[in-house]
């Protein structure tokens, strides 16, 4: 592959490095990865046989700079399941590039990771929903990348993926119903829903006007995450779930006096916590019960 202008800073032996060295000091090889949104690292508090490894001694993996991200790689097993948490992510608007955001997702694949579930906090755009519900992601809208701010952008390593990933089916029908169906089960279906998440650079929450946007264009949520590394996983063939948890309504009109906060996104986070780890928990036990083909 040659490089040369737009060049990616995350290069497949960037990322080699950084996997080799992690495989060479742990014996778990996961196959399932779970991301952590903001308020979210409780999550991978039910790991057994946990090992720990912090972000600032991974070479070449970023560092979280932001309050409700850890900032450590969690490995162990939820049920008999081998998995890798990151309690941490990294955003674009703490000036770090898309490819340093999704380094990690490149990572998981070169060390045999099959699925990634990742998850994040968002303000809920459609009115049906309620500050505390599980939004299952079942499509997104990607604004970033309609400017140009996209992992993909820059040469195309085959290693990795093909030049012009299909993303109609990026979040993949079989894992979310299984998602759906778990909810259901255990008594969650009035708090579990399905929509469309869309990404804003952040870091300033929406205006009035923009929220109104971004809803007419169809996004059920808005938040500052995910896109990138499901962009990135669709591209490397892992399949993906998307669970957002709804942290606040966002103001769809001038007369609503409420304001969103990080305080407020990280409280509802921590409320909501045991539903989530018992969703996704369940998920994982039984992630082996759907065997998805990429189909494009
Ligand atoms: O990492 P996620 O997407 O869960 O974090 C959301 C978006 C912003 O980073 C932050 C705003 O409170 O929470
Ligand atoms: O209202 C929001 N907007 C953008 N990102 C968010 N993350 C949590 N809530 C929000």
């Amino acid at each position: 592959m040659h490089s040369k202008g737009n060049s990616c800073c995350c290069s497949f032996d960037e990322c080699k490095l950084g996997t080799e060295w992690l495989l060479s000091r742990t014996r778990h090889r996961p196959k399932i990865a779970v991301i952590c949104g903001s308020g979210l690292g409780f999550l991978a508090e039910s790991i057994s046989n946990k090992q720990a490894f912090r972000y600032e001694d991974i070479p070449n993996f970023p560092v979280s700079t932001v309050p409700g991200h850890d900032g450590q790689l969690v490995f162990g097993y939820i049920n008999d399941k081998p998995c890798v948490f990151m309690q941490g992510r990294f955003h674009l608007y703490e000036g770090y590039s898309l490819c340093k955001v999704t380094l990690p997702v490149r990572m998981f694949k070169l060390m045999g990771v099959e699925m990634i579930i990742v998850t994040n906090a968002s303000g809920g755009l459609c009115q049906d929903f309620k500050v505390g519900d599980i939004m299952v992601i079942k499509d997104h809208i990607n604004l970033p990348g309609f400017a140009g701010q996209h992992p993909l952008c820059g040469p195309n390593d085959e290693r990795f993926g093909i030049r012009f990933p299909c993303m109609s089916d990026a979040y993949s029908k079989d894992l979310r119903k299984l998602a759906l169906d778990i909810s259901t089960e255990l008594g969650y279906s009035d708090f579990v829903r399905e929509g469309v998440y869309c990404m804003v650079s952040g870091p300033n929450f929406e205006t009035v006007a923009e929220a109104r946007m971004l809803h007419i264009l169809g996004s059920d949520s808005v938040g500052m995450s995910t896109i990138p590394e499901v962009t990135v996983a669709k591209h490397c063939g892992l399949r993906v779930l998307g669970l957002s948890l709804i942290t606040n309504k966002v103001p769809l009109d001038y007369s609503n006096e409420e304001k969103v906060n990080h305080e407020e996104v990280l409280h509802i986070s921590k409320m909501r916590a045991e539903m989530l780890q018992n969703v996704l928990n369940t998920f994982i036990a039984r992630s082996d019960q759907v065997e998805t083909i990429n189909s494009c």
